[in-house]
């Protein structure tokens, strides 16, 4: 990430870094998307030890195989790769954004076995999560300055499936000088609300991290 912040640009940004997009090669892609798999098995996965011992021989080896790599926040792909389900993050739910204007955002996707809460649920916790990141972007596409979450409230209406097509789709409310508030609605693809949340974004004065 560039380090070189003008004082106009950190006006809007406060502290917060440049970024930029990541050109990450086609088998980031892929590495992802194996990765996101193998986080479903490891949470499901009933095998004998044996079979967890090969598959601890070669998360090892794996992790033998990346760690000369580990580079700083924002040199990495992942979290970058714009054109990935979930910008490349494993952190991040493998969503695909199909909106993003200054009208609002709207991304499509699944929760999968590794979302699994209790009772073929999404777990609670991941759902603020998506709804945080949307929230974001929000900000973001509408133009306002880099903001962070002051609150963030998620009103769970039904319980949210996994392996189930869903929408989440939000926009800014009203803005009241650095305080941005923004609403967004979960729904399965009939139009079924699952939940909906509402957050306080706050913009970030000069320096401020
Ligand atoms: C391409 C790049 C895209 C980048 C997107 C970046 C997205 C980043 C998203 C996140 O960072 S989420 C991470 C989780 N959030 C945090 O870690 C934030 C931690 N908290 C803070 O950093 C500060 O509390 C914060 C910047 C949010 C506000 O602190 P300030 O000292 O700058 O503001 P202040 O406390 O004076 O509050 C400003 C206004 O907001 C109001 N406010 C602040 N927190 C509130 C709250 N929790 N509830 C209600 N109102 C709140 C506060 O009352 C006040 O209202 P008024 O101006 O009307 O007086």
């Amino acid at each position: 990430m560039s380090e070189q912040l003008s004082d106009e640009a950190d006006e809007h940004r406060g502290g917060f870094p440049v970024w930029t997009a990541s050109t990450a090669g086609p088998d980031f892609g892929r590495f992802v998307e194996a990765m996101r798999t193998l986080q479903d098995l490891a949470v499901s996965a009933d095998a004998p030890d044996d079979v967890f011992a090969l598959a601890a021989d070669q998360a090892e080896k794996l992790n033998e195989l990346l760690a000369p790599y580990k580079a700083a926040e924002g040199k990495a792909p992942a979290g970058r790769a714009i054109e990935l389900p979930g910008r490349g993050s494993l952190l991040m739910l493998p969503w695909r954004i199909e909106k993003f204007d200054a009208e609002g955002v709207r991304s499509r996707g699944v929760f999968r076995r590794y979302h699994l809460g209790g009772n073929g649920a999404a777990h609670g916790g991941v759902l603020p999560l998506l709804f945080d990141d949307l929230f974001g972007m929000i900000v973001h596409a509408a133009g306002r300055p880099i903001s962070r979450t002051a609150y963030l409230h998620v009103n769970y209406r039904k319980v949210t499936p996994l392996e189930v097509p869903l929408v989440i789709e939000g926009a800014v409310d009203h803005v009241e000088g650095r305080k941005t508030f923004i609403k967004a609605r979960l729904t399965d693809e009939s139009g079924t609300l699952l939940a909906d949340g509402d957050a306080l974004m706050v913009q970030l004065l000069p320096g401020q991290p």
